[in-house]
């Protein structure tokens, strides 16, 4: 079983797993005569294969006990995966880089500070969604259409907070 303690989610850490959607670091120009600011372009969403195309949808999560014991992480293949909590929400994330095996050294653990969501990049290995302490939230955007987009590949992980998220 690989212990890990999940550290703060840094978009620098988790580019090569896809991308941190925060608007504290990222531009954004005004609107709609200044009443809007759009922070444009976030993520990359990745839709392949075929008849393939962006779905939006909500999850609505319950909490997880931590330690949090993995016993799988999955991929999807055909298309990005994103999750924006819509309160605040903080929640773990268990991820490794894509490829047709995980290599246990390489798989990296995080957690959000509510502020924070994630782009999870076409075949980056990761946890099912995982929000911590309440029932959370999330609007998610990824891939729906024909073929096969999701693969699990068994592995052993618990994961423990190094420090309790901090907004
Ligand atoms: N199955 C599903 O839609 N969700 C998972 O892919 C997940 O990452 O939570
Ligand atoms: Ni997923």
């Amino acid at each position: 079983m690989r212990e890990l303690n999940a550290e703060p989610l840094t978009p620098e850490a988790f580019a090569p797993f896809g991308d941190v959607i925060d608007t504290r670091i990222a531009d954004c120009f005004p609107i709609n005569a200044g009443r809007t600011r759009r922070y444009h372009d976030l993520a990359t969403v990745e839709t392949l294969g075929e008849d393939a195309r962006t779905l939006i949808s909500i999850f609505v999560s319950q909490p997880v006990a931590l330690p949090l014991e993995l016993d799988f992480l999955e991929r999807h293949p055909l298309g990005s995966q994103a999750f924006m909590p819509l309160h605040e929400e903080c929640f773990v994330i268990v991820v490794a880089p894509p490829g047709e095996v995980i290599d246990p050294a390489q798989v990296r653990a995080f957690v959000t500070d509510g502020r924070q969501g994630v782009n999870y990049r076409a075949g980056t290995w990761h946890a099912i969604q995982s929000v911590l302490e309440r029932e959370g939230e999330f609007l998610v955007v990824d891939r729906g259409g024909e073929g096969h987009n999701c693969d699990e590949h068994p592995l052993e992980v618990r994961v423990n907070l190094a420090q309790r998220p901090s907004l």
